[in-house]
């Protein structure tokens, strides 16, 4: 079994996180300060450290150091609150695998834990490969790096996804991503960072809806040690962190004017100027934004400025609703069971077929993320090898029944049924077809067989 060192001076967080751990089958060490970490790094053969940034007695950088000195290929992984990011990235310039920021997102937790493991595996083998040549490239096969996990779908709305995905990536136009929430547009996000010139530098993924706007322009700038009361360090923005880069956006739609004014100077000017500064700092990046509200709109509205949408919508790209990639679900539904065996540790082989028909026929509101949580529930509450209706939540089943999918029942009411979904559709015929999940062309036949023209 993998050994764990867990260095965090929080005692509820740390017993929090080892007992997560060990239900995941880690042998986990806890260590409350820096030096009997040292004293058990000393002792144990450890494949992994997790170490909090601060420490009673120091820091998790100078932990890192200490393992880097020592020569040792142990991986580290940080443990950081939201405005030490920029800080952990600095970390990882110097060596650290990863960082995780709290609260933490348990399948975040395992991903890394487990790409460490992998890299630690590699590492190994490179070593008794290459006996007298000493191993040092870095890890810089990091999280923010790594190949994220991709199902490219077969429908047709797939195929268009993709081909924009291929088309614009290798170039540096801004990308506007827009789509539902839960549709993938942080995936699509990286999968342009990745298949760019620019993908063995970083990818800086912001939410831009959960910053204050009193502190987006120290998150985004930086800002130097004693600008502000609070400021107790030198912090690296965003901007600069991502330089050489990709610089995600996600919720842009949220900035408040006046941060949308800082961001639009900072792109075209190309540079940006830390809080508490003298000099500028010149940055390269390739700016990729998303949102799932109309922004057309809120700039009619004046909420959102014009020239910054212009400047953030060089290409935009919309991620198609789960409920309009029919041809998809099946394979994204195989591709989140067979997540779920692996961290549930189960082997659920497939769905019933009465499970499959649900998933084509529900709406889906919360898109890959909904499918993904219903996937993991089911595979957890299942107790045959195939996943059955009997776990399918009341929830779902009344929503199901609730939606505007109509089907033809008879002869008689299929005029009137058109005519409602043509209604609905605000006379689109392609929604129309799809609300009453028939083909364009026989929609068309049978409106002209019922003369509604
Ligand atoms: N193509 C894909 N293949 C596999 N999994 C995917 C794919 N796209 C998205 N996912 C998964 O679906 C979930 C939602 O994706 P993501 O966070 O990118 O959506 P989003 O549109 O950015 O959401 P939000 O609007 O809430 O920010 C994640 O768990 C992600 O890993």
């Amino acid at each position: 079994m993998k050994q764990i060192l867990l260095v965090e001076d929080d005692i509820t967080f740390s017993k929090m996180l080892k007992h997560f751990l060990e239900r995941n089958k880690y042998v986990v060490d806890v260590s409350f300060n820096m030096r009997s970490a040292s004293a058990q790094l000393k002792k144990n053969n450890y494949d992994l450290v997790f170490t909090d940034l601060r420490l009673p007695d120091g820091n998790g950088i100078d932990l890192l150091k200490q393992i880097k000195d020592e020569n040792t290929n142990i991986p580290v992984v940080l443990l950081t609150s939201y405005a030490e990011v920029s800080t952990a990235v600095q970390a990882m310039k110097q060596g650290a695998f990863d960082y995780i920021s709290k609260p933490l997102n348990p399948d975040e937790v395992l991903e890394v834990v487990s790409n460490a493991l992998e890299i630690k595996k590699e590492n190994k083998s490179k070593a008794a490969n290459t006996s007298k040549k000493e191993n040092n490239t870095s890890n810089k096969n990091n999280n923010t790096n790594s190949k994220p996990e991709f199902v490219k779908g077969i429908s047709a709305e797939s195929k268009v996804l993709n081909e924009y995905i291929e088309l614009v990536a290798p170039t540096n136009i801004s990308v506007l991503i827009t789509g539902e929430s839960g549709t993938g547009k942080e995936v699509v996000a990286k999968s342009i960072h990745l298949k760019s010139t620019r993908s063995d530098k970083p990818f800086i993924a912001v939410d831009c809806g959960s910053i204050p706007k009193e502190i987006a322009s120290s998150e985004f700038f930086g800002h130097k040690k004693g600008s502000f009361t609070g400021a107790i360090n030198d912090k690296i923005g965003h901007f600069e962190a991502a330089n050489g880069g990709t610089l995600f956006l996600d919720e842009v739609g949220n900035l408040s004017y006046e941060n949308q004014i800082q961001l639009l100077r900072a792109l075209q000017e190309r540079k940006v100027k830390p809080i508490g500064s003298s000099s500028e700092i010149m940055v390269d990046i390739r700016l990729v934004t998303a949102t799932n509200e109309d922004l057309l709109e809120a700039v009619k509205k004046g909420d959102f400025r014009e020239d910054l949408y212009h400047r953030l919508n060089e290409f935009s790209i919309k991620v198609p609703s789960l409920k309009d990639r029919n041809d998809d679900i099946i394979l994204y539904a195989d591709f989140f069971l067979d997540k779920a065996n692996k961290e549930l540790n189960k082997s659920i082989v497939g769905f019933s077929k009465e499970v499959l028909t649900f998933f084509q026929s529900y709406q889906w509101p919360g898109n890959l993320r909904e499918l993904s949580n219903f996937i993991k529930r089911a595979t957890l509450l299942s107790q045959e090898d195939i996943i059955d209706k009997s776990v399918l939540p009341e929830e779902m089943l009344q929503a199901q029944n609730n939606t505007k999918v109509h089907k033809f029942s008879t002869k008689e009411n299929e005029k009137e049924l058109i005519i409602r979904a043509l209604k609905e559709a605000s006379n689109n015929k392609t929604q129309a077809a799809k609300l009453l999940r028939i083909t364009r062309k026989t929609l068309y036949n049978k409106m002209k067989e019922y003369s509604l023209n």
